[in-house]
């Protein structure tokens, strides 16, 4: 049996373990740095294969990592599991619904993310075992992707050093490698403090930390015409100092994500918006402490194995889809806006390029053939920090509709659908056989490892989050 009809063989044969796996997780979507219920999902399953599991590592309690074998190469697969606040949504339906008020959706596939890294470090330890092959196959579980740069933090404890090769995927509307970089970025708590006053009585006594945080936005809305036209500069105001207008607000905050495509461009972005904070704090007479939350470095796609796991996608091919599957990716299509049908044949994460949807299409018909780009893509992932550490190849799988975006009520009604279960069930196997590929021919992880080191020109991994910032969860 050759090595594709192998992997086919044995996901199509476990395939339910992995459609219950990625839908228990969906149903218990959790945020960044709490996600207890999905990790020991995950890693109970490991356990159960047979891999050696370790919990809490790099001092998280959600990150675990499950090994089989030994010796090189160390091949890892990385595993997401978070889920966005805010998001529920109900499943399988094509109309905007909570499935519970202020709860979590998994907006961005993350239940399906993790569920196929697991299915593919499981079909390679399986393939090991039955041809004799040496070498250590490890799954990491990573926690709080989203505004969390878990992945990040666990670079910094140096448990990615000893990878000679990473692999990773991403849920949504189309298939292909992910062949551009992506963003760095840094995120950051500006967290104003002044004096609490009788709004109308004594006006003059009071220094409002809200007045704060809306100078620094003004002022930031001011630099972002003469930064460099790729950065991103994002906001979220975490407090906003009460609900009461006749008090002064005494205590305000601001959140900042800030992305550029080199760590050393977001690093002069933030330094001049800690001086914006600053100059509020001046103007209002209050008090700016900042404080580092979490950063992300750019990341950098394995040309070498971009091209085995483009050959491995070809092999293994798109998922067939069936006339109810048609159907729903229909109705998901008419739930759009005009806009959002113009934008769909935007290739989000893959090569930052439009290619043209045919009229009646609703499913992702085609691999895109491209596996190398110089362009970045406008988001961040913290696969970037592993990708300094070792190369590092992802793909995108469909799994939704055509003109689904990350991030979306549709995403997440999707996330459960039979649609994202054979995307699922693909991709795992398309993971599985680049893996056995590069295990098999020596040359391709070699050539891999040369060229990052040539890539990198000498410049070593630093981690761009200080030593002393901890993981945190979600406010
Ligand atoms: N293959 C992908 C990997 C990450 C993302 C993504 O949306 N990432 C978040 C991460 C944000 C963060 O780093 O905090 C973002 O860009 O906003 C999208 C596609």
């Amino acid at each position: 049996m050759n090595q594709h009809h192998w992997v086919n063989n044995f996901i199509e044969k476990t395939r339910d373990q992995w459609i219950a796996t990625s839908d228990k997780i969906w149903e218990n979507p959790e945020t960044r740095f709490e996600e207890y219920v999905s990790a020991g999902i995950l890693s109970e399953q490991l356990e159960r294969k047979g891999f050696r599991v370790t919990k809490g590592i790099a001092g998280i309690e959600t990150a675990f990592v499950g090994e089989f074998g030994e010796g090189k190469p160390v091949i890892a697969f990385l595993g997401e599991y978070d889920a966005l606040s805010g998001m529920s949504q109900k499943g399988n339906v094509a109309y905007k619904e909570k499935n519970i008020e202020d709860g979590n959706g998994h907006g961005c596939g993350h239940n399906l993310l993790g569920t196929g890294a697991l299915a593919g470090a499981v079909a390679l330890k399986t393939y090991m075992e039955e041809h004799d092959l040496k070498g250590t196959v490890r799954f990491y579980g990573c926690p709080g992707e989203e505004g969390g740069s878990g992945k990040t933090f666990m670079a910094r404890e140096g448990i990615f050093d000893d990878v000679d090769m990473a692999l990773c995927w991403h849920p949504g509307p189309h298939t292909g490698v992910i062949a551009s970089s992506f963003l760095s970025n840094i995120q950051a708590y500006f967290k104003f403090k002044g004096t609490s006053s009788h709004a109308a009585a004594s006006p003059h006594l009071g220094r409002s930390a809200l007045d704060a945080v809306e100078l620094m936005n003004v002022g930031v809305n001011y630099l972002r015409e003469h930064v460099i036209p790729e950065a991103r500069i994002h906001y979220a105001i975490t407090n906003t100092g009460g609900i009461s207008p006749n008090v002064v607000q005494a205590n305000a905050e601001v959140l900042y994500l800030i992305r550029a495509p080199q760590i050393d461009e977001t690093k002069e972005i933030y330094e001049r918006i800690k001086k914006i904070a600053e100059g509020a704090a001046l103007m209002t007479e209050t008090e700016v402490e900042v404080i580092f939350d979490k950063a992300c470095s750019n990341y950098i796609p394995s040309k070498v194995l971009g091209k085995t796991m483009y050959e491995s996608m070809l092999e293994v091919g798109l998922p067939e889809f069936s006339n109810s599957e048609q159907q729903y990716a229909k109705e998901i299509w008419n739930s759009l806006t005009a806009n959002e049908k113009n934008n769909a044949g935007q290739l989000v994460a893959i090569a930052n390029e439009k290619v043209n949807i045919p009229s009646g299409q609703y499913l992702a018909e085609e691999i895109h053939p491209k596996y190398e780009s110089n362009a970045v893509v406008p988001g961040s992932s913290d696969v970037g920090d592993v990708s300094w550490i070792a190369p590092t190849v992802q793909c995108m799988m469909t799994t939704c509709a055509l003109g689904t975006a990350l991030h979306s009520w549709q995403m997440v009604a999707q996330g459960t659908s039979s649609i994202a279960h054979k995307g699922l069930l693909q991709v795992s196997k398309v993971l599985a056989l680049t893996a056995i590929k590069a295990l098999e021919n020596k040359d391709i992880i070699e050539s891999a490892k040369k060229e990052l080191l040539e890539t990198l020109n000498d410049t070593p991994y630093e981690c761009p989050i200080p030593a002393d910032v901890q993981p945190s969860k979600l406010k």
